[in-house]
């Protein structure tokens, strides 16, 4: 199989979707892998270390779209990617589609196979491809927010962890997955005062013997955001229903009484944002305020540590990937039923439930399941 690997053109975006070590494994296998120029150059990886491993280096995407049977990357296509993918060839990377009707839109008119990233599952309840990137933008979150309740950066001028004889900064984490417990490590490891609020009772057990009496955990009511949040100097975002549009927690009102400088960070802002007030920033211009909170809402974070992010996404993403060249992208999902739960388009239909039932009526879509659609397409 050709596998392409187009550079990233999303702002301050230095991800590559395969590594040189990555591009060895599937020429390994017999594929051919062409990359383009400097894909990887920002982060380290170089246009020798690409042709060392074996792949071939192309100057522009466009001959790469053209002539990949599958396309390798790490952000949702950008529109002017979209147009140039078609029928028969396969996208593997993130997508996020139910906050985003416009890409929906040009992947279904693409006829093309897209495999999201963020719904693959595994056997333990997780997602393996999202987690290694919820584990980077949850230790982030914790960097972002104290940064920016520094004065100079709009904030309240408050020291998460405090100082001998000064209170430490009270954290709120809505959300106790794989981004919540990163953020958890990393404000306590600052030394500051955690709350974590989760739906899930098993969930709330577990953050209970990880942390071993260190923060509070609290099971997650509108009461409880409401109490938590006008107390709190950080407050992070990090629920997720699968493939969902995020569910609106934090309300405007909840904003207004929160204190004057405080910051919220809204991670699931790729999904859409829990928070009323969240509108998706790039690293360029990661923030704006509303009533007193500075609000940090980049939707691609672990693209700021792109070097550590591509290596630990490449770790996750590569047996899947291998499955899909090696066996063809049908067989591999059909055999495989935590990959098939990635396919979310399918030769112009919806092959994802939440997808659906986010944008169906927007747009018009039929769902289709995504085994029915391989059978039958
Ligand atoms: N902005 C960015 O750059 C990045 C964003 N993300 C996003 O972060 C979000 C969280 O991801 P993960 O931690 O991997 O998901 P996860 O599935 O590990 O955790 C989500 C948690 O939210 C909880 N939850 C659901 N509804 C809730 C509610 N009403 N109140 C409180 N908790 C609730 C769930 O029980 C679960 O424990 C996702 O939207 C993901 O796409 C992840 C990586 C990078
Ligand atoms: C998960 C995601 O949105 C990212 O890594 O950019
Ligand atoms: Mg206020």
């Amino acid at each position: 199989m050709l596998i392409g690997v187009p550079k990233e053109i999303k702002n301050h975006e230095y991800r590559v979707g395969l590594t040189p070590a990555g591009v060895k494994e599937f020429v390994t296998f017999s594929h051919e892998v062409w990359v383009q120029t400097d894909a990887g150059n920002a982060i380290g990886f170089t246009d020798e270390q690409y042709i060392a491993a074996g792949a071939k280096i192309v100057v522009d995407a466009a001959s790469i779209f053209a002539s990949a049977d599958m396309i390798i990357k790490v952000k949702e296509p950008q529109a002017q990617e979209c147009k140039m993918l078609r029928k028969g060839q396969t996208l593997y990377t993130y997508l996020h589609l139910a906050p985003d009707p416009k890409q929906t839109e040009l992947l279904v008119a693409s006829g093309a196979t897209c495999i999201a990233y963020e719904t693959v599952t595994d056997n333990k309840n997780g997602l393996p491809l999202l987690a290694p990137m919820s584990e980077v933008a949850g230790r982030m979150a914790v960097q972002a927010g104290a940064h920016y309740l520094e004065k100079a950066h709009g904030g309240s001028g408050t020291l998460l962890g405090g100082v001998p004889g000064v209170a430490p900064g009270k954290v709120l984490i809505i959300g106790g997955g794989v981004v919540g417990t990163n953020a958890a490590k990393m404000a306590l490891g600052l030394g500051a005062d955690v709350t974590i609020l989760d739906r899930s009772l098993p969930r709330l057990r577990e953050l209970d013997d990880i942390f071993d009496g260190r923060l509070k955990t609290v099971f997650s009511t509108v009461d409880a955001i409401e109490h938590y949040a006008s107390k709190a100097d950080l407050v992070i975002g990090a629920v997720l229903i699968p493939g969902a549009a995020a569910p609106k927690l934090l309300t405007r009102e909840h904003i207004k009484n929160m204190k004057e400088g405080s910051v919220v960070v809204d991670v699931a802002i790729d999904q859409g944002g829990c928070f009323e007030t969240s509108r998706a920033t790039t690293h360029q211009d990661p923030v704006y305020t509303v009533d007193g909170v500075v609000h940090y809402c980049v939707a691609n974070m672990p693209g700021g540590v792109a070097r550590t992010s591509t290596m630990a996404l490449n770790n996750a993403t590569l047996p899947f990937g291998l499955a899909l060249a090696n066996k063809g992208p049908k067989q591999a999902m059909l055999d495989n039923p935590h990959l098939l739960n990635g396919l979310n388009v399918y030769k112009g239909k919806i092959t994802y439930k939440a997808v659906t039932d986010a944008l169906g009526k927007e747009l018009n879509l039929e769902y289709l399941d995504a085994r029915t659609a391989l059978e039958t397409l």
